[in-house]
Formats: structure tokens, C-alpha cells, sequence
């Protein structure tokens, strides 16, 4: 028998046997993220789901917090996929309306919700696995960064046009902000060059450069690229389909799902007591870093964001987007 247990934020619904899903559900009643977990394998899946790009609201920040702070409290939990039911986009980054003549009051709450954001995924016990398949452009890019491991799609999923002249579909990453006329965030920046190095780290910042797949491979961005065809029925690989939120049913025969699913499973078989005091040893002390200069980082923030030159940028930045999008 299903229970379901219904509270403000978060709805669980426990299922058969071991297994646990919950769904955090936004102001507007969507679920925002979805969670599934199983708890004999050891691994959870968290699926964002805010259409249409997945980007980064103030609730949806929080929705993501939330799960993964469910998931982490439970002890047979020890990995978990990063994914997105959207498969041409894996976040678009941080909700620009968030940035459009802001309201005073929620501007420092919605920059305090990426900071936590990023101390809660950094910081996770537990090992994750970022399952990219479509862009992740700026803070999209932090979000995958912030995991453990990043697979990214080759981009050879389907195409658009039909016939021969199949337009293919290439997903690109990178901290592009510098192309938006805004900077990232020191600690996201300095989150791309204890990725990818200082040098190339250094460019890519400066030119605002997104990255398909293979450079990102190239230059460590990602740590494997997988295509996205899907294989035959019997290639399905046990477990990974009741892991699957009932929107993501499909992807259980994309090798890039299956992939991320591989690499969870290796990482939930590491003794937790030594993978975690590892990722302490390199993460440690950037995380203090930021807890010590989180305030001014706001202060610096909402300052930055709320200059006029900036505003204009950014509608002028807004304003292209939706007319593009109304184009299509
Ligand atoms: C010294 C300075 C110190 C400190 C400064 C501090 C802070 C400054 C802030 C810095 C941080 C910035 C981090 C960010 O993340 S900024 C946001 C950057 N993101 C983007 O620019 C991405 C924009 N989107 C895209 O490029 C494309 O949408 C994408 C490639 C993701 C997908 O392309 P596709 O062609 O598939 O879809 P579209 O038709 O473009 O979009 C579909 C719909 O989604 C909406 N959309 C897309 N992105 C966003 C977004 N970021 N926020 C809100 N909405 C978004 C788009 O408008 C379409 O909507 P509809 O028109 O269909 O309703």
C-alpha cells in the first residue's frame, strides 16, 4: 500500500519495497524537482523539473536544497544522479527575471538561496552525478561544476529538420556571463578554475566562452561525454528504471542515463567514511571561504545587479531572448 505524507514543501510518497519518491512542490503547486530513492542500491535521483530551461528561481533553488537535504538524511543513501526532465536543456541558469528590476526585499533572499545552494551541493556527503544532457550555460554550469561527476551528452540525440538536412543538436557549457555584460560571481568563477585550471579557466571567464562537448571534455569541464541513442530493450540495466520519475520513464535505455547510473552505483559502493572525508580535503576550505564572506558577497551582489547600466543590459538581454523564442 502507498502512503502519502503531504506537508507545505515536500510530498513523499513511500512505494513498493525500498524504494521512496518525493516531489517538492512549488508556490503554484508544480513540482519543481523530482525525487526518487532506492535504498538497497544506495542511490537516489533528483530530476529538476521547471519548465521551460530549468532556471534557477528563488524556489527553485530552495526545491533543490530541500531534496537533497531529505536524501542526504537518509543513511542508506550514499549517491545521487543530477538530472533534468527537460532533455535539450539541463539548466539555463539563474531565472533572469530574478535579475529584472528586482524587489528589494527578495533580490539578497533569492542570491542567499544560490549561496546555500552551493554549500549544500559542494558540500553533499553525498557523491553526485551530474546527467547533462542539454545546455548548461552559466549558473547551469556552477550546478553541474558543484557535483562530483559531469557526463555530459555528445549531442548526436535525434536532430531537427528531418532528412538529410538534420540540423544536429549540440548542448554547450560554460560560464558564458561575460557575453551577457555581467560577471560570474567570484566563487563560481573560482569554481571553473579549480575545474578546468587557471589558464583556460582565466580565458573561458574572460570570453564568456559555452564549450560543446568534446572541448569540455578536452579541457576537464566534463569528465565523459556519451551519446544519447537509445539502445535496444535489452540493453535496460536493472534498477535504473524504477529509479526513473514517471515524466523520465524513457530514458532508461539512453546510455548517457545508464552511464550516470553506472557511476553512482561505483561511487555508493565506496566506503562512505573515506570518499567523504576526501571530498572534505579539497573542498574544505572553500567552503568556509564562502560562509566567511557570504554576507559581503550579497552586499556586492544586489549593489552590482541594481547599477542602471546593468538593468538596461539585462531587459536589453530579456528582451532578445523572448524574441527570439517567439521566432522559433
Ligand atoms: C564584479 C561582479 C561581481 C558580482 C556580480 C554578481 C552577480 C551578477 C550575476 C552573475 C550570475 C549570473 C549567472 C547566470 O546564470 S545569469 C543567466 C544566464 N543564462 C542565460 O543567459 C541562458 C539564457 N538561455 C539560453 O541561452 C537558451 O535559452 C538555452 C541555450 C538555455 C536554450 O536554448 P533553446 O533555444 O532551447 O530555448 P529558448 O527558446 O532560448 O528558451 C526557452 C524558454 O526558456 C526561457 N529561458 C531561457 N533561459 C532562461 C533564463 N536564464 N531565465 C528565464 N527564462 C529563460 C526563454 O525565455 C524561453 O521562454 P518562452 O519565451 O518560451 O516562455
Amino acid at each position: 500500500m502507498n502512503t502519502v505524507i503531504r506537508s507545505q514543501l515536500l510530498r513523499f510518497s513511500v512505494g513498493r519495497g525500498q524504494q521512496f519518491r518525493f516531489s517538492t512542490a512549488a508556490a503554484n503547486g508544480n513540482d519543481l524537482v523530482i525525487g526518487t530513492v532506492d535504498e538497497t542500491l544506495g542511490i537516489a535521483m533528483l530530476t529538476m523539473n521547471r519548465p521551460p530551461a530549468n532556471s534557477l528561481s528563488l524556489e527553485m533553488n530552495e526545491a533543490i536544497c530541500t531534496s537533497l537535504k531529505t536524501m542526504e538524511s537518509n543513511p542508506k543513501i550514499q549517491s545521487v544522479i543530477l538530472s533534468s526532465s527537460n532533455p535539450k536543456i539541463f539548466s539555463a541558469g539563474l531565472d533572469v527575471s530574478e535579475l529584472v528590476s528586482p524587489h528589494p526585499d527578495r533580490l539578497p533572499k533569492f542570491w542567499n538561496s544560490l549561496q546555500q545552494l552551493y554549500l549544500d551541493l559542494y558540500g553533499s556527503r553525498l557523491a553526485v552525478v551530474a546527467a547533462i544532457q542539454g545546455h548548461a550555460p552559466a549558473a547551469g554550469c556552477f550546478l553541474a561544476m558543484a557535483c562530483d561527476y559531469r557526463i555530459m551528452s555528445s549531442g548526436d540525440i535525434g536532430g531537427e529538420g528531418g532528412g538529410d538536412m538534420k540540423k544536429r543538436f549540440v548542448p554547450t557549457i560554460g560560464l558564458n556571463e561575460t557575453q551577457l555584460g555581467i560577471a560570474a560571481p567570484p566563487w563560481m568563477g573560482q569554481l571553473l578554475v579549480r575545474t578546468i585550471g587557471f589558464r583556460q579557466a582565466e580565458l573561458a571567464l574572460a570570453m564568456g566562452t559555452l564549450f560543446p562537448p568534446d572541448r569540455a571534455l578536452s579541457i576537464g569541464l566534463v569528465d565523459a561525454i556519451e551519446s544519447e541513442q537509445h539502445g535496444a530493450e535489452s540493453t535496460i540495466i536493472e534498477g535504473l528504471s524504477e529509479l526513473l520519475p514517471s515524466i523520465s520513464k524513457d530514458q532508461a535505455s539512453n546510455p548517457l542515463m545508464q552511464k550516470a547510473f553506472k557511476q553512482a552505483t561505483t561511487f555508493a559502493k565506496i566506503p562512505p567514511h573515506a570518499r567523504v572525508a576526501s571530498k572534505l580535503v579539497t573542498r574544505q576550505s572553500h567552503i568556509h571561504d564562502m560562509i566567511a564572506t557570504r554576507d559581503e558577497d550579497t552586499a556586492h551582489f544586489c549593489g552590482f545587479v541594481t547599477q542602471e547600466a546593468v538593468q538596461k543590459n539585462l531587459i536589453a538581454y530579456v528582451e532578445a531572448m523572448k524574441s527570439k523564442s517567439k521566432k522559433k
